[in-house]
């Protein structure tokens, strides 16, 4: 008897457009399930998306944050006080200057990370743009030459901005590794792994464009997905101020008066945060980033529900109807961060308020699957607690800074849109002004100010 995550765990076969060199073009998500996915997935999970790796990106994600809040209020003052800002491309930029860090260990300048985000969304694009070209491979190539050519221009391109990084971390390992390390700034990047992986089946490295293929996927897998649900989660804030509010409350009662710097809510913190953990929960729930996961394939006949699944079939597992369903989520297309407290759906422990939190939703579905954003099982996305920490740390900081209100006459909508993620039809606007009263600052100021005078 086969077990089901094993016969649901492989990938369709890759397509034409992936074996653009003499070698094949293998990324995590697109291999088969077998020695070469295991090496570059444990690689990348044991390496990077480690606990205590993610924890030594501390300091990049405070240099992101602090892009991110500039940006905002230059824009939200730019023609005068509170002008209304359209957030997306801020959220964008942040999520590459994080992931473009920890790919390549160096903290690059805006045009050199501008020149990124522009090929690496020329290659998200292409995914559909140039999927007609797997259609029929060897016709396609004399019928549809000239979108060939583009194809592998945008390939070309995308060589020529990333070789150039890698090139410049394999000579910083080469030159001076153990001095590099000794900087403060120094950060372990997904390239210094790779330059180093051994290919256990072929016993040899791995050469320059198979390291782009997986910074590509590095790059593109986590900056689009966490942008998207940032936005669908702020413009929630907005809609409701209500939840905001609850949520601004929620982060003052931890922010001690002893806390070194008031200004930021510091990521050790944020497991005291239930309220924003129902809040990104729910927002991944309400507006899952996919409405599928990606495609899978079934190794053998499989039964499923009365039905015969027949070997190598493709199998699209329904995330947002999963997420949506009425028979497991009450009044599931409303927006309500209840639902994950104690009682809130008759299951799950996660208290709020006095009581101590209890056992937290396991949005990995180890237990039961009431909704999967990530996948489950064996091909789950590796990145999942890296994207929730960047979610609650974004979202946190975001919230205590500034207070985020709808333009007047130009109320949120929550309208979808499908891109490479289901992104908001009409982008999140916010009038978004800095908190004049944060919590203990402002009291402590205060009081100084009245035994003063
Ligand atoms: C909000 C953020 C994210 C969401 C919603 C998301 C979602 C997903 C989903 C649905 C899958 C496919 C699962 C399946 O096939 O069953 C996946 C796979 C993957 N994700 Fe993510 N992801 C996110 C962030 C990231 C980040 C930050 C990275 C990299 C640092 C990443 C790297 C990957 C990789 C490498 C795979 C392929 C796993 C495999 O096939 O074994 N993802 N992700």
């Amino acid at each position: 008897m086969v077990q089901k995550g094993a016969v649901f765990a492989e990938r369709p076969s890759a397509p034409a457009t992936n074996k653009v060199s003499s070698s094949n073009q293998h990324n995590i998500s697109s291999s088969f399930y077998g020695p070469m996915w295991r090496v570059l997935r444990r690689n990348l999970a044991s390496e990077i998306l480690h606990p205590s790796r993610v924890k030594s990106y501390k300091h990049a994600r405070k240099w992101v944050l602090q892009i991110l809040m500039d940006s905002i209020k230059s824009e939200s003052k730019r023609n005068g006080d509170h002008h209304p800002v359209c957030v997306i491309d801020h959220f964008q930029y942040a999520m590459f200057c994080l992931l473009v860090l920890m790919c390549f260990g160096d903290k690059l300048d805006e045009k050199q990370i501008k020149e990124i985000e522009q090929v690496q969304h020329r290659v998200l694009f292409g995914y559909v743009r140039y999927s007609i070209l797997n259609f029929w491979p060897r016709l396609t190539k004399i019928v549809l030459r000239s979108k060939w050519v583009e194809f592998l221009q945008t390939r070309k391109d995308q060589e020529n901005v990333l070789i150039p990084l890698i090139r410049a971390r394999k000579k910083l390992k080469e030159e001076n590794l153990s001095k590099a390390k000794e900087d403060d700034q120094y950060v372990l990047s997904y390239v210094d792994t790779l330059l180093e992986l051994q290919l256990p089946e072929q016993k040899r490295k791995l050469n320059e464009e198979e390291i782009v293929t997986l910074c590509s996927e590095f790059i593109n897998g986590g900056t689009d997905t966490t942008s998207t649900v940032l936005q669908w989660i702020m413009a929630n804030l907005v809609k409701y101020p209500e939840i905001q509010e609850k949520l601004y409350m929620e982060i003052k009662g931890i922010m001690k008066e002893e806390d070194e710097d008031g200004d930021q809510v510091e990521e050790d913190k944020l497991q005291k945060l239930p309220y924003l953990k129902a809040l990104i929960l729910e927002g991944f729930r309400r507006h899952p980033p996919g409405y599928l996961v990606l495609p899978h394939v079934v190794t053998e006949d499989v039964e499923l529900g009365g039905y015969t699944i027949p070997k190598n079939a493709t199998i699209n597992f329904t995330v947002a109807e999963m997420a949506w369903d009425p028979k497991v989520w009450e009044d599931p297309m409303a927006f309500k961060l209840e639902r994950f407290f104690n009682g809130g759906d008759g299951t799950d422990r996660y208290d709020h308020g006095d009581k101590k939190i209890g056992e937290v939703f396991d949005i990995t579905g180890s237990r039961k699957i009431k909704m999967m954003p990530f996948g489950v099982g064996r091909r789950i996305c590796p990145a999942v607690g890296l994207a929730m920490l960047h979610l609650e740390y974004f979202v946190a900081n975001l919230a205590w800074s500034f207070e985020w209100k709808a333009v007047e006459g130009n109320e949120v909508d929550l309208s979808e849109k499908q891109e490479f993620t289901v992104v908001m039809k009409n982008p999140l606007q916010a009038v978004i002004s800095p908190r004049i009263t944060k919590g203990f600052c402002t009291l402590v100021l205060c009081n100084q100010y009245m035994q003063t005078s």
